[in-house]
């Protein structure tokens, strides 16, 4: 399905960003994954090299907010891999006090990497961006305004983007809690207040449900500026919106 193209997949050491890695190159892709935890970063290419093959996996370790390595990190994947056909903006981190390194991380980098990307996806006839927003950027989470403001902002740069950017489809993923280290150490006890609220959304999603929707958003070639959310109650569901004209006639 995704033979002879080329993803680069931002944060996919572990959680939603390994699982889709992994069905990226079950598809058939060839994936770069982009992660600032060297230890992990190693640990999971080893392991996707030998499921997959050498050849198709790219190990880069980078800070998405450094731009400077993530030019470096799209310039040696198009020469590994020829080209750059898809980018999974996935890497988030939640961190109420650090309000500034949470914009950073999870507005500002996908931002940039998408630019990037741009330059990198010209001649690319099957270029596609998806960013991995969340349903906080629908339901602000009290007490979490930079988490919460950065996937609402991730959520108006897709739909922005893909309303003026022609031979490239923006699309953006909004899940709801989903299992993964990012709600806290793996095989502790969750924070009873997040254990709650978890309860009172249906229970946690699967790290392969999200990346199933990522994998619809990218090889469905009639998706362009598309916010499809996922809970566990509704599962996939697309927010309906107006064109920006018919808006502005009910403004
Ligand atoms: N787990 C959840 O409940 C949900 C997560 N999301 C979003 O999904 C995305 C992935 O989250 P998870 O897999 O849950 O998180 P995770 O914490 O399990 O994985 C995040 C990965 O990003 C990497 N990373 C963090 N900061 C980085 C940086 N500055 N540069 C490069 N890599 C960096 C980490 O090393 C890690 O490998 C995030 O954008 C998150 O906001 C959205 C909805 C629900
Ligand atoms: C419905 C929103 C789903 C957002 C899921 C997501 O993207 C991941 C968020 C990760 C962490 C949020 C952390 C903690 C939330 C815990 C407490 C909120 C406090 C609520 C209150 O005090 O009333």
């Amino acid at each position: 399905m995704l033979s002879e193209q080329s993803a680069v997949v931002t944060g996919g050491a572990q959680g939603i960003g390994l699982a889709t890695s992994r069905l990226l190159l079950q598809s058939g892709a060839k994936v770069a994954i982009f992660d600032l935890s060297k230890d992990k970063l190693s640990t999971t290419c080893d392991e996707l090299k030998r499921e997959f093959g050498t050849d198709r996996v790219l190990s880069f370790h980078c800070d998405v907010t450094d731009e400077e390595q993530v030019v470096k990190g799209f310039a040696l994947t198009k020469e590994t891999f020829g080209s750059v056909d898809i980018l999974v903006n996935n890497a988030g981190i939640t961190s109420p006090k650090e309000w500034k390194k949470t914009l950073l991380i999870n507005l500002h980098a996908p931002m940039f990497a998408s630019y990037t990307a741009m330059e990198y996806m010209k001649g690319s006839s099957k270029a596609v961006i998806v960013n991995v927003a969340s349903m906080a950027g629908f339901c602000a989470i009290p007490g979490n305004e930079s988490y919460s403001a950065s996937k609402s902002g991730l959520i108006a740069f897709t739909r922005s983007m893909a309303q003026s950017t022609e031979g490239i489809r923006f699309n953006c993923i909004c899940p709801s809690y989903t299992d993964t280290p990012l709600l806290g150490e793996p095989g502790k006890e969750l924070d009873s207040t997040l254990s709650f609220i978890i309860e009172k959304q249906g229970g946690l999603l699967k790290p392969e449900q999200v990346s199933e929707g990522i994998v619809r958003l990218i090889t469905d070639a009639s998706l362009n500026g598309q916010v499809l959310k996922l809970t566990p109650r509704k599962g996939f569901h697309f927010e309906k919106y107006d064109s920006f004209m018919e808006s502005l006639e009910k403004l």
